[in-house]
């Protein structure tokens, strides 16, 4: 494919300023409050696909994404970074697919340094990152908001890197023990573990607020690894495509279904389609958190509060990425998503405008899994097949099993490993899994975490105080 060297993003809010690749990545949330998208979909062809069914992970990816990057990283680094990020990983195959039934299918996304699906962009992103700030000469200052998995894998990723100070703040209490310690037992000088009294959503509007302050924005230098940015959505991309042509695309459709909280894992499968995936159907699952499945059945997006499952990554109101689906079934219309999100502000709702309600119930279907049903599938799919299945898994197995049949092979995404979630899985299923041995010795690691109220301004001090410490030991 041809690439054009001027690939340019825009606002899903419209005001921000059109920015490149590598701004795009260093600037997180754009400056009006949106999320930036290309302004034109790349396409690949059939020819274009096909040529890469049994390439591996990483020249797949740096085919995939080579086009969002418009000419910005060249070739041979990109190849690279991809080529490291993907040695990490502990299958050969990165992303492996399991067969579980006729026509149904788990793809691992989890062999990654911290176990969950987070790693397969956060690799990549803390490369292409470190390759941007040492090349512009400059620092950053990251700050992200986790359920539990995105923290860990963005710890592992970034920690001992000279260029960024990396500040996650995560639900007290409400991740899991494997979780916490990732996060909690790095003792890098650069990387902050904040344990915030409140939930996922209060950390990401924490994180949103700090973007939206813009002299503070400015002052820190700013980064964002949630999926808010966009290298992590076309990260992600990637191992759709791997999927899909494992399974015969581009001369054969396929269909996911996605776990969903932050709408990002399945936006990108949106994406995928865009670029030239056929995929059938993309399935939304959530848990007993089901705003987005309930959005999609009546067309209101509405606020009731969240309640603790036992798949904690997915207890998320405030879906951040369902923003660029709204700009994209809108008709790319800025203003439309202004007034959205406003109204999200102001009253915890809105009502989705029935032709973009339309639009997104033409690309998606949605379901939800209550708790019993997740341990149910946990322990059937054990009880069938001998397989072992994490809490957000089991949400998507469960819902996978209830839509339509159809000839098209149904890829269920497995986003972590059940050893994550120990409790929960020996629970439904009797059946303790156990973490992988090269992880060693890290759950008896000492914790090294601060504890914050919930409050903007206490993290911005805390931010502020201890990136400029980290600068001062540097000598920077
Ligand atoms: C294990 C796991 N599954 C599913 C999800 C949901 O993914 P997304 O937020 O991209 O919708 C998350 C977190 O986001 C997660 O950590
Ligand atoms: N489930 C996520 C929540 C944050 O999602 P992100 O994809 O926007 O980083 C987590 O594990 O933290």
């Amino acid at each position: 494919m041809e690439v054009s060297s001027s690939v340019k993003y825009v606002s899903t809010r419209g005001t921000a300023p059109q920015l490149g690749f590598c701004d795009v990545l260093l600037a997180g949330l754009a400056r009006d409050g949106g999320l930036y998208v290309p302004e034109t979909w790349p396409s690949f062809s059939s020819d274009a696909l096909a040529r890469l069914a049994g390439r591996p992970y990483d020249e797949v990816a740096f085919t995939v994404i080579r086009p969002f990057v418009g000419g910005e990283i060249e070739d041979a680094l990109l190849a690279r970074l991809c080529r490291e990020a993907y040695a990490t990983f502990r299958h050969p195959a990165v992303a492996p697919l399991v067969q579980t039934g006729p026509n149904a299918f788990i793809l691992e996304l989890f062999h990654g340094p911290t176990l969950a699906f987070k790693d397969v962009a956060m690799q990549l992103l803390a490369r292409l990152m470190d390759h941007v700030l040492t090349v512009r000469g400059r620092r950053a200052t990251i700050v992200g908001a986790t359920s539990g998995d995105t923290g860990g894998a963005a710890i592992e990723a970034f920690r001992g890197r000279q260029a960024t100070d990396i500040f996650i703040l995560f639900p007290k209490g409400r991740v899991s023990p494997v979780q916490q310690r990732q996060m909690t037992t790095a003792a890098d000088a650069n990387v902050h573990a904040i344990a915030v009294e409140g939930s996922f959503d209060d950390c990401q509007a924490i994180v949103k607020s700090l973007f939206n302050d813009l002299k503070f924005r400015d002052r820190v230098a700013l980064s964002g690894v949630n999926s808010i940015n966009w290298a992590r959505i076309v990260a992600q991309v990637v191992y759709y495509i791997t999927a899909g042509l494992a399974l015969g695309a581009p001369h054969r459709a396929v269909s996911f279904t996605v776990p969903t909280g932050n709408f990002g894992d399945v936006f990108a499968g949106y994406v995928a389609k865009r670029i030239g995936l056929p995929i059938e159907r993309l399935v939304i699952a959530t848990n007993s958190n089901d705003i987005l499945a309930r959005t999609l059945a009546s067309g209101r997006y509405e606020m009731t509060g969240v309640v603790p499952t036992t798949s904690p990554s997915m207890d998320i109101q405030i879906s951040s990425n369902f923003e660029r689906l709204l700009f994209e079934a809108a008709g790319r219309d800025a203003g439309t998503v202004r007034q959205l999100m406003g109204g999200l502000t102001q009253s915890g709702a809105f009502t989705v405008p029935p032709a973009a309600l339309a639009a997104i119930r033409g690309e998606f279907e949605a379901g939800r899994a209550d708790e019993a049903a997740t341990a149910a599938t946990m322990r059937s799919l054990l009880a069938e097949t001998g397989y072992l299945a994490d809490p957000h898994t089991a949400v998507a197995l469960t819902v996978a099993g209830r839509v339509d049949p159809s000839p098209t092979p149904m890829v269920t995404l497995s986003t972590a490993h059940p050893a994550k979630f120990p409790a929960a899985v020996e629970a439904a299923t009797g059946v303790k899994p156990e973490l992988p041995a090269w992880l060693g010795d890290f759950m008896d690691r000492e914790e090294h975490f601060s504890v914050l109220p919930n409050d903007t301004e206490a993290v911005a001090r805390f931010v502020e105080a201890r990136a400029r410490a980290v600068e001062e030991r540097a000598g920077t």
